[in-house]
């Protein structure tokens, strides 16, 4: 059969193989998984589906629950196709499940540029902008991030929201132990968020530590400051002993939030506009 390539143009192209499109994504999902699972699966086969071409050779994975069924249905295109390909992990999570799926390991200091990173979300909201870092990966996510010619979102519905901070409450901040202490008193006294707190770890005595031996900090907002996330992210990076911030403003092209009714809403970038489509159940 012949392969199609060229630029990714979401909703136009062709599926990879007669077998492979929006029903069979929506079809493919079994029902033994929970309605939220379904959801995360749907996004993801979906994002796959319309983004990842066989010209793309070099794949960014993000870190979450929702990536492992980026994965699958990218190994689903078979083969042939991902024996050509590198991928790259966010983290110590997508770095096993890239070498646990047979794909090729590569590394961002190896391929500085990526054609397609696909990862997960906190939350995200209209115009595109998100929370990430619920998993402590957000320095690696945002360097894959910026390293895309085309960076999209996955997620189920309950992170798809007008406004940062809906359902999400704090920007998850990766900081240089030392610091921590001192950052805390900053966000606490000076940026406007006194409820920030030094994320615990849950089988651990002690603090979460990164993939990067750094502490995580995750700070609340109200929601007036959060109306303006970028203006919230630089004033926090500004803080000295800040690596990175988990907001991403300005970054995805794309976010594909699966539904409980088995749709698929997809927010996009198109000339400079964010606008809305959905995909369907058959
Ligand atoms: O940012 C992240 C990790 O740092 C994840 O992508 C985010 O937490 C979403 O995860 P999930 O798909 O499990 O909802």
């Amino acid at each position: 059969m012949a392969i199609p390539i060229g630029p990714a143009t979401p909703g136009k192209w062709p599926p990879i193989t007669p077998e492979m499109d929006h029903s069979d994504a929506i079809s493919a999902t079994p029902s033994k998984l929970s309605p939220i699972e379904q959801a995360k699966r749907l996004a993801a086969y979906t994002a796959v589906d319309e983004h990842i071409r066989p010209n793309h050779k070099v794949i960014g994975i993000g870190s979450g629950s929702t990536v492992p069924y980026v994965v699958e249905r990218i190994v689903q295109q078979g083969e042939e196709l991902n024996k050509n390909r590198v991928f790259i992990p966010t983290g110590f999570q997508s770095k096993e499940l890239i070498v646990s799926s047979n794909l090729s390991l590569g590394d961002v200091d190896q391929f500085p540029t990526i054609d397609v990173t696909i990862d997960g979300a906190d939350e995200v909201d209209r115009d595109l902008n998100c929370i990430k870092g619920g998993g402590a990966c957000h320095l690696r996510e945002k360097v894959l991030a910026e390293a895309a010619e085309t960076f999209i979102l996955v997620a189920d519905y309950r992170k798809n929201a007008e406004y940062l901070g809906t359902n999400f409450p704090g920007i998850p901040i990766e900081v240089v132990p030392f610091a921590y202490a001192k950052v805390l008193q900053n966000l606490h006294h000076a940026l406007g968020s006194p409820n920030a707190t030094l994320r615990m770890a849950k089988a651990k005595a002690g603090p979460v530590v990164s993939d990067n031996g750094n502490f995580i900090i995750d700070a609340p907002f109200p929601p007036e400051t959060m109306k303006d996330p970028y203006k919230v992210m630089t004033r926090i990076k500004m803080l000295t002993g800040v690596v990175e911030v988990g907001l991403f403003c300005h970054m995805a092209q794309a976010a594909y939030f699966g539904n409980q009714d088995g749709s698929v809403t997809i927010k996009e970038q198109t000339d400079g506009l964010v606008v809305e489509r959905t995909v369907l159940p058959p």
